[in-house]
């Protein structure tokens, strides 16, 4: 089976999750626009749900899928976002950022009363850190910002490379909300709930890709089987 038949299936078991009504985070992603198209399948069969995307490309996708939309200025809370992680661990921390969505991933999944993560085991970690961190940050100013962030890894006993994302033709690459991210290649993130608040106190820094305390269910779905982890 491979990594994409993977992701399907976690998808598909967070869509056992939906009902009739709800209000929903549609996440970004690989293993998000799985659960897009699948959820799309059962709005043209009759379901009736209202999505808030957490990035143009899954706007586009949940159009595409004939899911209505709304925003979170129109509608107070979600019931629950479905979206992916590029690293959860065993405290279901997580980091995420890597399609650059960060941002407004962490706002959606933060109105919601529930977040379930969606993935292949290939991202279940003992401790974060491997894949890149990513740091939306202001590009005013941002060779400050950066000594800001590499004095928290230090705060925290992490070291790495911090490199800004590039984009196309030889530009830094823009998100949604037109910031800039520097990767973090840490390779391990020793405190990572210490980590997040020394770098939401930055002030160039926009966001960064630890979610903290927000995730409440992972689906892992492996070779073996889909395991479902729940946060104590
Ligand atoms: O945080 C994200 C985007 O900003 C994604 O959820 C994360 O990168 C995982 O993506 P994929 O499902 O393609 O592995």
């Amino acid at each position: 089976m491979d990594k994409e038949d993977l992701k399907r299936q976690a998808a598909a078991r967070a869509l056992e999750e939906v009902r009739s009504g709800m209000k929903l985070g549609l996440g970004t992603g690989s293993t998000a626009r799985h659960f897009v198209e699948l959820l799309g399948e059962k709005v043209r069969g009759g379901l009736d749900v209202i999505g808030v995307p957490t990035s143009e490309v899954t706007r586009a996708d949940a159009e595409r899928c004939g899911i209505r939309l709304t925003t979170l200025d129109e509608i107070d809370r979600l019931d629950l976002t479905v979206d992916g992680a590029d690293e959860v661990d065993t405290r279901l921390e997580l980091i995420k950022g890597g399609g650059g969505a960060l941002l407004r991933e962490k706002i959606v999944a933060a109105a919601s009363d529930r977040m379930i993560v969606i993935a292949d085991e290939s991202k279940w970690v003992d401790c974060l850190g491997k894949f890149p961190l990513p740091v939306e940050v202001i590009p005013f100013g941002l060779a400050a910002t950066r000594r800001a962030i590499e004095k928290a890894f230090t705060q925290v006993g992490a070291a790495g490379q911090l490199k800004l994302r590039d984009g196309e033709a030889g530009h830094a690459f823009v998100t949604d909300g037109g910031h800039w991210i520097v990767d973090a290649h840490l390779g391990r993130i020793p405190d990572a709930p210490r980590l997040a608040k020394l770098l939401s106190e930055i002030p160039g820094v926009v966001e960064h890709g630890l979610f903290i305390g927000i995730a409440s269910t992972v689906v892992l779905a492996g070779t073996e089987g889909i395991r479902t982890v729940e946060r104590a």
